[in-house]
């Protein structure tokens, strides 16, 4: 049963009385930052005002258009009394609506109209002679969308055969035989009266006399696999109807026999295959609907190519052309399809090539084996990738995020079915860390866990593959594009051999949790064997789906480099697994008799993270053997034809050149920058808050306790805790921030003037210092409290202790808390780190001689380590200490992720002999100042 949209309803009520404006509108979003001039421009968003003969309405916001038309059109039917749920039309209502739509199509009015179709009616006009008028019936049925709604009502079967389109417009124009003529045989259709003279003056008609040609570049696509695809040039005169040439150039006398398939690439593309009727399909036409299909499918060879790149079935020979007329203008509009563009289009069918067109990187990138943060990943993410994928092959998938934490506590909500389309956009989920979609409550900062399913169906519902994986997540969108990865790994395999044996294809599925239908997978799939199918060995033995473990394994190719050869003094910098890699590298097609060399791909600046599997297994090797500053020249043994041609800007040229024996391609790479894994990066990766929030949080508590009211944070950085302190009411009324850093100061002191300006707080008088905190300043002499995170291990040990005598001997603040990393922990941070290697011991390995968390730290101590530097310490200079930390627990080895102890001032004793301090000492240099009384005034005179 079909159900009409409420767009639909009032269209087949109000024709086109109904008029929609949609207007832009922008959410101004504040920057909180009076200081700051930076205006920031919220998304674009819609709003639709509909006007029908007795209403108008306007809609909510929206951010897409068509949901705002939507929304305003459910509006109006509400208003109307109409009501969305009213049954099916029947039978007889739909094949009159359909003819009305005919019939409309026909009309003076249409001939003026912007819209796909009427560019057609206009420009067969201005055909020759007894062509003058005749439009093709398949162009009626193909561009025509409510048309096609309309037979797709009718007919269920339309849906996976859109030309039986053609024969109910037939059909329809048969019962306006006083408005159309048509050819009983040759299918085209023309008005039998003429326009008004002023519709054909006012469609603006290309007059006689100033015609243009355009030549435009396409792409034939022969039927038999034998034969290469190849340029053709379709030279389109403005004066002209461009169908006739595109039939030309298929051999067809009657541009009447041309069918055009759908739209292939991206959404709006114009992207067509053209290509002819098979012969007894069109004399099937007119006698037995039911039987045209299968008559189609009896005649003439199916052209695999073309009818996999469509996901339609297409016979013969086939053009491939962007050109058409838009909803955007009356001009024709047209794009070259070059042979790039071809084999772009087909790498861009299988996940790999995906990943390859989004990094730009096609004989570089390889789609990487695990998703582990958002920093580390480039390119798409692995949802929009799955999602891109299942549209290449027409079919759709349903993510079932789950909150495990509700799935105890028996919520009916917790497993919540989501379509695609209800996600937010991929901006919006990860610019906030993570998504939050419908009905599932987002725990993320309650340490909660997710797990999510993904179901893949065919346009009619049919199962094709669910993956269900165990492993859940401390953040849902985490959950969300695992699950992806799984599935575009196994499916990336498949395509890389589409000829693999069943049984190897259930092994690998169920190593990664997933289930499919063989019979329907195989239906939908069954095409790629003639495309894909060119094995070769490089990426064979490269890379292979485990089929006995969740992970998918990683092998270094067991073949040799065909030459490699790295140059320049070895500057010690080396990239080791989880770094981040920068290269500059260009791919070369060379020929080893000729002496030819064809560039292929460059890059200036391409960024890798190092044992991701995110490159050609060759590259990284080399890399890894790399040091900054040095230059790799390698090459190796041709990959598929197809990667080549994708990547070349002037494929024609290559061809020529594939089809020697010698030929090979050469790399050049030099390693411009190494960054290591960062602290940071594992620190939002694994804590939840991420391990940087937890310390800020746990000192503003302290903080908060002590009810201090003069604060000093030593090595403030870019002023994070001295920023998180104002978002609590707190009874501090000075703060102050000491650092070396000068960059990092200026950043602190931006963030604190614009909020300080706008808070609330008691806070009265704020001041940031240059100097190192090994130096005692007399303005920060007896403070209410201390601060100092994440510093010390940036100090030289001896500096370190250094900074603990100076400060517990003359700043001398009431409490003093430090924070450092715990090097016990680091275990457990590495091994999470590089998760997608744990089966590998010899990786392992490796993953242990990158020593601290950070290049920068200086060293990095055990909880004993740690504990003997702060009592004797605090035992020197009359304080008392605990010890505490966040990230992972105190009670259970090895004990907290980051350790902090915390000094408290004794009593003033007889035997203690407090140094002499002056009041003169102040070797720090004020960087920024504010007062309360300053603020005032500047904002007075604003
Ligand atoms: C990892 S950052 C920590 C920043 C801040 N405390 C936080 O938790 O976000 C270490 C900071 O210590 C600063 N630092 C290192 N040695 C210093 C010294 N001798 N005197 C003052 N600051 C120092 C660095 O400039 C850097 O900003
Ligand atoms: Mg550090």
């Amino acid at each position: 049963m079909t159900t009409f949209t409420p767009k639909a309803i009032v269209h087949k009520r109000f024709g086109s009385s109904a008029c929609y404006k949609v207007e832009e509108v922008h959410e101004s979003t504040q920057n909180g930052c009076p200081g700051l001039a930076i205006m920031q421009k919220g998304p674009c968003l819609y709003r639709c005002t509909l006007q029908l003969p007795e209403v108008t309405v306007v809609s909510g916001i929206f951010k897409k258009k068509k949901d705002a038309e939507q929304s305003a059109a459910e509006l109006a039917l509400e208003k109307l009394g109409i009501n969305p749920a009213t049954k099916s039309p029947s039978l007889q209502e739909a094949w009159d609506a359909l003819v009305a739509r005919v019939s409309f199509l026909f009309s003076d009015e249409f001939l003026s109209t912007l819209h796909p179709l009427s560019g057609h009616f206009r420009a067969a006009l201005q055909r020759d002679g007894d062509l003058s008028g005749q439009i093709p019936a398949s162009v009626i049925a193909i561009f025509d969308a409510t048309l096609c709604n309309m037979c797709k009502s009718l007919d269920p079967k339309v849906e996976s055969n859109p030309f039986l389109v053609i024969l109910y417009v037939v059909r329809a124009a048969a019962r306006l035989s006083e408005l159309i003529s048509t050819s009983e045989e040759e299918l085209w259709f023309r008005r039998r009266n003429p326009y008004a003279p002023e519709t054909v003056e006012s469609s603006s008609i290309q007059q006689l006399g100033s015609t243009e040609i355009f030549s435009i570049e396409a792409i034939n696509v022969p039927s038999s696999l034998e034969k290469t695809v190849e340029r053709v040039i379709l030279n389109v005169s403005s004066s002209g109807y461009f169908l006739d040439v595109i039939a030309k150039q298929l051999g067809l006398s009657k541009t009447s026999d041309v069918l055009i398939s759908r739209p292939m690439g991206k959404a709006s593309s114009e992207t067509r295959l053209y290509f002819a009727a098979p012969k007894q399909y069109l004399l099937d036409m007119s006698s037995d609907l039911l039987n045209a299909k299968e008559a189609c499918n009896s005649e003439g060879s199916l052209n695999a190519r073309a009818s996999y790149l469509s996901g339609q079935d297409i016979y013969g020979d086939a053009i491939l052309a962007s050109i058409g007329y838009t909803w955007r203008s009356k001009d024709l509009f047209y794009e070259d399809v070059t042979l790039q563009s071809y084999h772009r289009m087909v790498i861009g069918k299988t996940p790999g090539g995906i990943y390859k067109l989004s990094r730009g990187a096609i004989l570089a990138a390889e789609l990487p084996l695990a998703f582990t943060t958002n920093a580390k990943w480039k390119g798409s993410f692995p949802r929009e990738m799955l999602c891109t994928f299942c549209r290449q092959h027409r079919l759709e998938p349903v993510f079932s995020p789950q909150s495990t934490l509700e799935e105890s506590s028996e919520s009916p909500k917790s497993h919540k079915k989501l379509k695609v389309t209800d996600l937010p956009v991929k901006e919006a989920q990860y610019e906030n860390g993570c998504v939050v979609a419908a009905g599932v409550k987002d725990s993320v900062e309650s340490g909660g866990s997710f797990r999510c399913e993904v179901k893949i169906v065919s346009k009619f519902q049919d199962f094709i593959l669910e993956c269900s994986p165990k492993d859940s997540f401390k953040k849902q969108s985490d959950s969300i594009q695992n699950v992806s990865l799984k599935v575009l790994l196994w499916l990336n395999a498949y395509f890389r051999d589409p000829t693999v044996p069943l049984e190897r294809l259930n092994a690998s599925a169920d190593g990664l949790n997933i289930r499919f239908d063989p019979q329907n997978f195989i239906k939908v799939f069954m095409l790629c064997q003639h495309i894909h199918n060119v094995r070769h060995n490089e990426t064979e033995e490269g890379k292979s789906v485990c089929s006995n473990s969740v992970n998918v394994s990683y092998a270094l190719p067991g073949r040799e480099f065909r030459s490699l050869n790295i140059e320049g003094p070895d500057s010690g910098v080396t990239p080791s697994n989880g770094s981040l890699s920068s290269v500059s590298y260009s791919v070369s097609l060379v020929t080893e008799g000729e002496h030819m060399k064809e560039l292929l791909e460059s890059s200036d600046d391409f960024e890798f993270e190092i044992a991701s599997g995110s490159v050609i297994p060759h590259l990284e090797t080399v890399v890894m053997q790399m040091t900054v500053g040095q230059s790799a020249f390698f090459s190796m043994d041709l990959p598929h034809q197809e990667l080549i041609l994708a990547a070349a800007d002037d494929s024609a040229r290559m061809l020529p050149l594939l089809s020697s024996k010698t030929c090979f391609l050469e790399y050049t790479i030099t390693l411009l920058q190494v960054t290591e894994p960062l602290e940071d990066r594992m620190e939002q990766a694994l804590f939840s808050p991420p391990l940087s929030k937890q310390r800020v949080e746990y000192a503003v508590q302290s903080i908060k306790e002590s009810c201090a009211t003069t604060l000093v944070d030593f090595g403030c950085g870019s002023g994070s805790l001295l920023d998180s302190l104002l978002n609590y009411p707190t009874s501090l009324e000075k703060i102050a921030g000491v650092d070396i850093s000068q960059k990092s100061l200026t950043r602190a002191a931006k963030i604190l003037h614009s909020k300080l300006d706008a808070s609330m707080s008691a806070i009265n008088s704020a001041v940031l210092y240059d100097g190192s905190i090994t130096a005692f300043d007399s303005r920060l002499s007896g403070f209410d409290i201390g601060t100092c995170l994440e510093v010390i291990e940036h100090m030289e040990e001896d500096q370190a202790s250094e900074f603990g005598n100076v400060v517990l001997s003359l700043f001398r603040p009431r409490v003093l808390i430090v924070s450092t990393p715990n090097y016990e922990y680091n275990v457990i941070l590495q091994k999470s780190n590089l998760s997608s290697q744990e089966d590998d011991p010899e990786d392992k390995n490796q993953a242990q001689s990158c020593k601290f968390r950070n290049h920068d730290h200086k060293f990095e101590w055990t909880r004993e380590q740690f504990n003997c530097w702060a009592t004797e310490l605090a035992t020197r200079h009359n304080y008392s200490v605990e010890f505490s930390g966040v990230g992972g627990s105190g009670d259970t080895e090895p004990g907290f992720a980051s350790q902090i102890a915390v000094f408290i001032r004794g009593p003033v004793r007889q035997e203690d002999v407090l140094p002499e301090v002056s009041d003169m000492e102040h070797p720090y240099k004020v960087i920024w100042e504010w007062s309360s009384n300053d603020s005032s005034r500047s904002a007075v005179t604003n």
